[in-house]
């Protein structure tokens, strides 16, 4: 999307084959790229969230691959990538699935053929993920132009959790991605955009993203999204996804179960946004069977942010002898889930459902 006018897209391969992220742990204050050059850059950028964002994170595992194909292109060095990979973080289906794509292609084919190859289906995968977000913005601004005509004269009020936009993707997003498109339509919308606690992905990324689109937007307390929706102020909520099970649970940001318990008290439709490439077809009960990462505490006990001199400080909010737990997500149950929102369409949060769109993948 835009950044001051000029169009990026998350990551990119750079002329002398290494690779370059934007550092979304500098957003949204400074405007920063990183370059990976190696293996071992690509897993420590998906490890502390230079790169983050389900869709995303698979990509840089594709790339990561490519890097490492680079270096060594034998099976026992693309089966150790692989791994090392993998285990950069546990939740988002998109980077197994990625890496999975990858090294099946890579072992079936000539060492000598690996790097060019590699680097390729890394690319593929990129495009292939712009044209499934910007499909999902089409098929989700139908239900935002549909609550449109239910509530002429104002603007739909619309919450999200986290960051779902395309700085979680290559381009366009997930969850924001039909907000992009109703508001190209021309559609009147307004954003409550949760902060997010304890990394502040909605604080940082989306109301960034938000401003670079102008989109009216709101920036809100975790806790405030039940109270808005009591009073009438929500119309509809979207998220985004981690990984969603073959029935429909739906793993997310860490909060977006208590929106879903909200939206689902007050009638408020409560969508998902998804690609394909974040459904996990092995998976069924999600709240039992979805790992969900613990990171490290300090994020829920430091916070950073800009000081009144413009230095970028990072402070201690908690008692140093205060023990902290963070749970990085957290299960929707798919009885929550009012509709999911994939590049195919638009579906229940269903076996059936799912089924229904994607008969070639279940
Ligand atoms: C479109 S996937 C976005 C998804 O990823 C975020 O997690 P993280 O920032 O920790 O990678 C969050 O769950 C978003 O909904």
């Amino acid at each position: 999307m835009r950044i001051d006018s000029r169009h990026y897209r998350t990551i990119w391969e750079n002329a002398d084959g290494s690779v370059e992220a934007i550092d979304q742990t500098s957003l949204p204050h400074r405007f920063e790229t990183k370059r990976l050059a190696s293996l071992d850059d690509a897993v420590a950028a998906i490890a502390t969230m230079v790169v983050r964002g389900a869709p995303l994170i698979g990509v840089t595992g594709a790339y990561g691959l490519a890097l490492a194909a680079a270096a060594d292109p034998g099976d026992e060095a693309i089966e150790e990538a692989h791994s090392r990979l993998a285990a950069a973080r546990p939740t988002a289906v998109n980077l197994r699935w990625a890496l999975d794509r990858m090294r099946r292609l890579l072992l079936s084919a000539a060492p000598s053929d690996r790097r060019a190859l590699a680097f390729a289906e890394a690319a593929a995968i990129a495009d292939d993920d712009a044209l499934c977000c910007e499909s999902i913005g089409d098929h989700g601004a139908a239900l935002i132009c549909a609550a449109a005509a239910e509530h002429p004269g104002r603007p739909v009020n619309i919450l999200t959790h986290c960051n779902a936009g395309w700085l979680a993707a290559v381009d366009w997003g997930t969850a924001l991605a039909p907000i992009y498109k109703a508001a190209r339509d021309g559609i009147d919308l307004h954003v409550w955009v949760d902060e997010t606690r304890p990394r502040n992905q909605g604080a940082s990324l989306t109301a960034f993203e938000l401003s670079g689109e102008g989109i009216p937007h709101t920036v809100i307390a975790d806790n405030t999204g039940g109270h808005l929706m009591q009073h009438g102020l929500v119309d509809l909520c979207i998220v985004g996804s981690d990984r969603t099970t073959r029935i429909g649970d739906v793993c997310n940001k860490i909060g977006t179960y208590l929106k879903a318990l909200a939206a689902h008290d007050n009638g408020v439709p409560f969508y998902v946004a998804l690609p394909s490439s974040t459904i996990d077809w092995a998976m069924r009960d999600g709240v039992a069977e979805i790992p969900i990462e613990q990171r490290d505490a300090s994020e829920v006990t430091h916070i950073s942010g800009l000081a009144d001199n413009g230095a970028v400080t990072r402070v201690r909010v908690t008692p140093k002898g205060s023990p902290a737990a963070n749970y990085a997500f957290d299960v929707t149950p798919a009885r929550l889930v009012g509709a999911l929102i994939s590049e195919r369409g638009v579906c229940a949060a269903s076996e059936a459902g799912l089924r229904g769109l994607f008969p070639d993948l279940a």
